[in-house]
């Protein structure tokens, strides 16, 4: 299965070079906790939607180099000790996985992935870490957004053929249904989600055909289930829509209207065609016909078709959604913050002239608290992993960067968001399947403020340090 591809030489050289030095020096054993986050909601947007945990897990689970990877590198690359292939060809992962569950709705700076493991594990495996979280993610915040802006109609991912290739058109279709999208055109997807391929038909189908008529009778009959009918080859509304009414007569007549059924705009002015189709199908005894509609869309696009008062409540999104358009790359990275050598524990610090890249050193969790009477989210707060919260007293928490702004929280309540995934190697993490993930997604919604959600200068949401880390970081920083 494509799914269960292990990408051990999708990687950048240098985590090899890098583990040839570890292995030769005898650093490889020393235990080393990375973590992996973002810098910044993408899309200019107040929040993000962590996704790709299932492909992280199935990555770490079976990553091997074989014979042929080994050659290959040891012909290519003599400058890698016979000592580090060896150690090369017996690799799997040992180590400890912490995550945030997909479908979490997650802000910049707390760790997404918390990895501890031997240091050489920990560093070969980050190029993939970040590819996969990476794409997943930012494909799962654009899907989730224009899921937003379409306030509860359906969206359709369409963008395989606009996708940067078939890997991407597939984790990004099992992204956007992360976000929120009730399915996509990509029957690729079936083998990872259980959710069957959807679609309606292409103008090349219409112009098939010697008349409209006639394509879309014959696309009734052999799709008695799946009657969406592209409206807008010819002309939509002396043509289009007069033909698809004489179908959905005929099959009216015969007993044979599916339940769902409609038509898809492709082209024109999406809000009046969609307005004057709905006239046209309500006054032909077709009020339940759905309107949906394609071309270019995004959440910009749609909230303004919205304003604009069309009738549509089914968005078909393709390029827009699947290549995230107006933001191509997230830029998530991955941090080491701490070094375990010869049983000596030392937090890492990697200072920065800018503060918001300077990180936060050891081995830390990320905790969401809650104000108790509205349940809505208050802030997220970074923490030593040791550190207990008594949610019986009041809580201070610090700005990251401008620590003299400090808050104190009243009753709350806090819960971990991570949650341990592997345990020395083994999988301990039952995996959700894709509509729990979805209604995961949905319920984080309820606890977060509208101000953070909006798309227009959206409310930044605290993620502050607590005073414990926030100490240690200071420490380190004296120290340079
Ligand atoms: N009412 C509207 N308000 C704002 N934008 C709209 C509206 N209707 C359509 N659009 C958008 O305008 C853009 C251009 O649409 P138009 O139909 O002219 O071109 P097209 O879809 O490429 O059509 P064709 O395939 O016939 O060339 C598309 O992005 C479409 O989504
Ligand atoms: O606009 P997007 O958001 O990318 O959505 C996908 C687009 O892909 C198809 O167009 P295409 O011209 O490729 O094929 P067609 O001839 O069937 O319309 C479809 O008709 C949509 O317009
Ligand atoms: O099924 C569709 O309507 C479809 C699929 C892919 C791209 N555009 C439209």
């Amino acid at each position: 299965m494509y799914h269960k591809r292990i990408p051990q030489l999708s990687t950048d050289y240098y985590q090899l070079s890098m583990s040839n030095v570890f292995v030769n020096d005898n650093k490889k054993d020393d235990i080393a906790v990375f973590d992996l986050f973002i810098r910044n909601n993408p899309f200019n947007g107040g929040y993000t939607v962590c996704a790709g945990l299932e492909q992280v897990i199935n990555y770490l689970m079976n990553v091997h180099f074989s014979q042929d990877d080994i050659t290959m590198l040891r012909e290519n690359h003599p400058e890698l000790s016979n000592e580090f292939l060896d150690y090369l060809s017996t690799f799997k992962f040992t180590g400890e996985l912490h995550a945030i569950p997909e479908g979490t709705i997650i802000f910049p700076h707390e760790p997404i992935l918390r990895v501890k493991a031997p240091l050489i594990q920990a560093q070969i495996i980050e190029t993939s870490l970040l590819t996969i979280i990476n794409h997943q993610t930012l494909i799962a915040t654009k899907a989730a957004r224009i899921v937003q802006s379409a306030e509860g109609d359906s969206v359709l991912e369409f963008g395989l053929r606009r996708a940067h290739g078939s890997q991407a058109g597939l984790y990004g279709a099992r992204a956007a249904i992360i976000g929120g999208c009730v399915g996509t055109s990509n029957v690729e997807v079936e083998s990872i989600v259980n959710i069957p391929a959807k679609g309606t038909m292409s103008h090349s189908y219409i112009l098939s055909y010697d008349n409209e008529y006639e394509a879309f009778e014959k696309f009734s009959y052999y799709n008695p289930d799946n009657l969406m009918l592209l409206v807008d080859t010819y002309n939509t509304l002396k043509s289009g829509i007069p033909n698809a009414i004489k179908v959905f007569l005929k099959l009216k007549e015969e007993n044979k209207l599916p339940d769902i059924y409609g038509i898809r705009l492709d082209s024109g002015d999406l809000a009046y065609l969609s307005k004057e189709c709905r006239k046209m199908l309500d006054g032909a005894g077709f009020p339940n016909a759905i309107i949906s509609a394609s071309s270019d869309l995004d959440e910009y696009l749609i909230r303004d078709l919205k304003l604009q008062g069309a009738k549509i409540t089914l968005w078909g999104v393709g390029t827009k959604l699947i290549t995230a358009y107006d933001q191509p790359a997230l830029g998530a990275v991955y941090k080491l913050s701490q070094i375990e050598h010869l049983g000596q524990r030392i937090n890492k610090i990697k200072v920065s002239n800018d503060p918001g890249k300077i990180t936060n050193p050891g081995y830390k969790k990320a905790v969401r608290i809650y104000d108790k009477s509205s349940n809505k989210a208050l802030a997220d707060v970074i923490m030593i992993d040791d550190e207990v919260i008594d949610e019986s007293k009041p809580l201070t928490i610090f700005h990251p960067v401008y620590t003299w702004k400090k808050r104190i929280l009243f009753n709350y309540r806090a819960q971990n968001l991570l949650v341990p995934i592997i345990v020395d190697g083994k999988l301990v993490y039952d995996l959700p399947t894709i509509r729990e993930i979805q209604s995961r997604l949905k319920e984080e919604y309820k606890s977060i403020w509208p101000a953070i959600t909006r798309f227009t200068n959206p409310h930044e949401y605290h993620v502050d340090l607590s005073p414990k880390l926030w100490n240690l970081k200071n420490e380190l920083l004296n120290e340079q």
